[in-house]
């Protein structure tokens, strides 16, 4: 494969693997030995993965890995203010294929409740997710073509809270482009205290993204940038 030029920040580490599947199982691979390595220092792990179309093949490997799943708690960076039956909810997605076997022991705390308004359905994840063992050990973030990462969306009505490094807030309501529009969303507070950070992408165009992403000077343009910074591990497929 030819080599990649990106000129990452000090302390970014960069994998390129030859293929998707290569990506998916190495990475898994990777996500569970850091579990592990959590369940022996702590007693207990906490893993933030991501939704959208991508990550399906990780969530598979990783369900096959094996580990004391019952001592793992599982949420998501973000998700579509939907129901788990909807097929664009990212707890959906998790459970289908993250969810099952030994892993189905795992804990999951999703962040969707069905209240009266966006900012309430915020709050009570906020509420729930203050009672997970944070901080997150293991974060797998992924990134869309726009350059956001989890919901932290481009021009999102809350961005700037949402990426307020000194932020206390853990949950917060964003908005998508697209729909869903209605999403919530972790901090870049709280993500970014994430012990392990990785950045999940593939193919060209999410490369070129990411190009773009490290030679832009504003975080609130592509919001990406605001972990494009140690420890992040960035695993890239064609
Ligand atoms: O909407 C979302 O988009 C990003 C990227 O998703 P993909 O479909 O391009 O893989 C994802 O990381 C995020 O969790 C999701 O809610």
């Amino acid at each position: 494969m030819a080599t990649i030029d990106l000129n990452l920040p000090a302390g970014v580490r960069w994998t390129a693997w030859e293929s998707p599947v290569a990506q998916a199982r190495g990475l898994a691979a990777q996500v569970a030995e850091q579990l592990r390595a959590a369940l022996a220092e702590r007693g207990h792990a906490l893993l933030a993965v991501s939704g959208g179309r991508s990550p399906v093949a990780f969530l598979e490997a990783l369900s096959g890995e094996a580990l004391d799943w019952s001592r793992v708690s599982v949420t998501l960076a973000d998700e579509r203010w939907v129901p788990e039956s909807h097929p664009d909810s990212n707890a959906g997605l998790v459970r289908r294929h993250l969810l099952k076997g030994a892993a189905a022991n795992a804990l999951f705390c999703g962040l969707y409740h069905a209240a009266a308004s966006l900012d309430e359905a915020a709050a009570i994840a906020d509420r729930q997710i203050g009672e997970l063992p944070l901080p997150i050990d293991v974060l797998v973030l992924g990134m869309g073509d726009d350059g956001h990462t989890a919901s932290l969306f481009p021009a999102s009505p809350g961005l700037p809270e949402a990426l307020d490094p000194a932020s206390a807030r853990r949950c917060l309501p964003a908005w998508a482009p697209s729909v869903p529009r209605q999403r919530l969303t972790l901090s870049r507070a709280l993500l970014a205290a994430s012990r392990v950070q990785l950045l999940a992408i593939q193919g060209d165009g999410k490369l070129a993204t990411l190009k773009a992403a490290l030679a832009a000077d504003d975080e609130q343009r592509m919001p990406v940038r605001a972990f494009l910074r140690a420890p992040l591990s960035i695993h890239w497929c064609p």
